[in-house]
């Protein structure tokens, strides 16, 4: 049985309109399927939840179409259910994990043939981070987690009303540009540790610190232009003592991959990483917003089928 799981919000309605092209192909009518629509943020970790419980081993596959805030809310669902198959249809604004997978975000039609006749799988592996020890819940994610400015961008560009405007005209990466130009001059730096694989580097002037999966965020931008997906380690960046009109520089380059050649840029593989905040600072995780001190990362022991092109 084929789940899917549909945001029609994502990329501003972009969701929709992937979900009745579709509806009317004919492999769809055929296929023996239920088909579930987030109604509210969280809902699609409370569905893929509730099908993996009622349906187990009934499950050919849960596909997604919607964006990485969906896809992030499902695997966060399927946690306990690692042998559940994952096929994604990106319909998202930002559409990062798509392009780390290196999965067509135009092509949503022929993904789809392809993922109900011959479908083609192959192994991922997530990040999670625990943030709060005592509770041992961690949260796992397909791109990145990031603290720092990144976090803020991101912040500010979910709550920006020009964001709605610019998704809908395929600008989504301008949201974030427009985002970070007004962090750019409020942001005070962080004095951070980062614990990589039991090594201590401190930071006193941390801009910020991103852990990824593979090379995109931000809609786009090479954040680690050499980043392969795999099961062994992370690669982790370091913004680090870098003058403000810098940071502007590094974000123009690092839509070429350019900016890893910068003296305040650090950046590191490892497998476990554990970072402490002296006063604590916000963080994204695949594009949604928090506020921690210190935070345990870890990859998963487990790799999880995914849908490749
Ligand atoms: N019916 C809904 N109403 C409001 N918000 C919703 C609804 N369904 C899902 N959401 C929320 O919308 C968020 C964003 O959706 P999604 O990530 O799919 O699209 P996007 O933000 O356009 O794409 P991307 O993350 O690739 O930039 C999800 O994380 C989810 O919490």
């Amino acid at each position: 049985m084929y789940i899917f799981i549909v945001n029609v919000h994502a990329g501003e309605g972009k969701g929709k309109k992937v979900f009745e092209k579709l509806k009317k192909d004919k492999s769809y009518n055929l296929l023996e399927s239920r088909t579930f629509f987030t109604e509210y943020e969280g809902h699609a970790t409370a569905l893929a939840a509730q099908v993996a419980k009622s349906f187990g081993n009934r499950i050919t596959c849960i596909v997604i179409v919607g964006g990485d805030g969906t896809l992030h809310e499902v695997m966060n669902g399927v946690k306990k259910y690692p042998d559940v198959k994952i096929a994604f249809i990106p319909a998202g604004s930002g559409n990062d994990f798509a392009r780390g997978c290196k999965l067509p975000k135009k092509k949503q039609k022929l993904l789809f043939n392809q993922i109900v006749q011959y479908p083609s799988w192959k192994p991922y592996w997530f990040g999670q981070a625990l943030k709060d020890k005592s509770t041992n819940k961690a949260v796992l994610f397909a791109n990145s987690i990031g603290f720092g400015f990144d976090a803020e961008v991101a912040k500010r560009a979910n709550e920006a009303v020009y964001k709605r405007i610019l998704n809908k005209w395929n600008f989504g990466t301008l949201s974030y540009t427009l985002a970070l130009l007004q962090v750019l001059f409020s942001f005070t730096t962080k004095e951070m540790d980062v614990i990589a694989d039991g090594q201590k580097k401190s930071f006193k002037k941390a801009w910020m610190v991103t852990i990824t999966n593979h090379p995109y965020f931000g809609g786009g931008m090479k954040i680690v232009p050499l980043a392969r997906i795999n099961g062994d380690y992370f690669y982790v960046l370091v913004l680090d003592n870098i003058p403000r009109w810098k940071v502007l520089l590094l974000f123009i380059t690092v839509f070429f991959g350019k900016h890893t050649s910068l003296k305040e840029v650090h950046l590191f593989k490892a497998k476990h990483i554990d970072i402490h905040i002296k006063s604590g600072s916000k963080y994204q995780v695949d594009g949604h917003t928090g506020f921690c001190h210190s935070c345990s990362i870890r990859k998963e022991n487990i790799s999880r089928q995914i849908n490749r092109f």
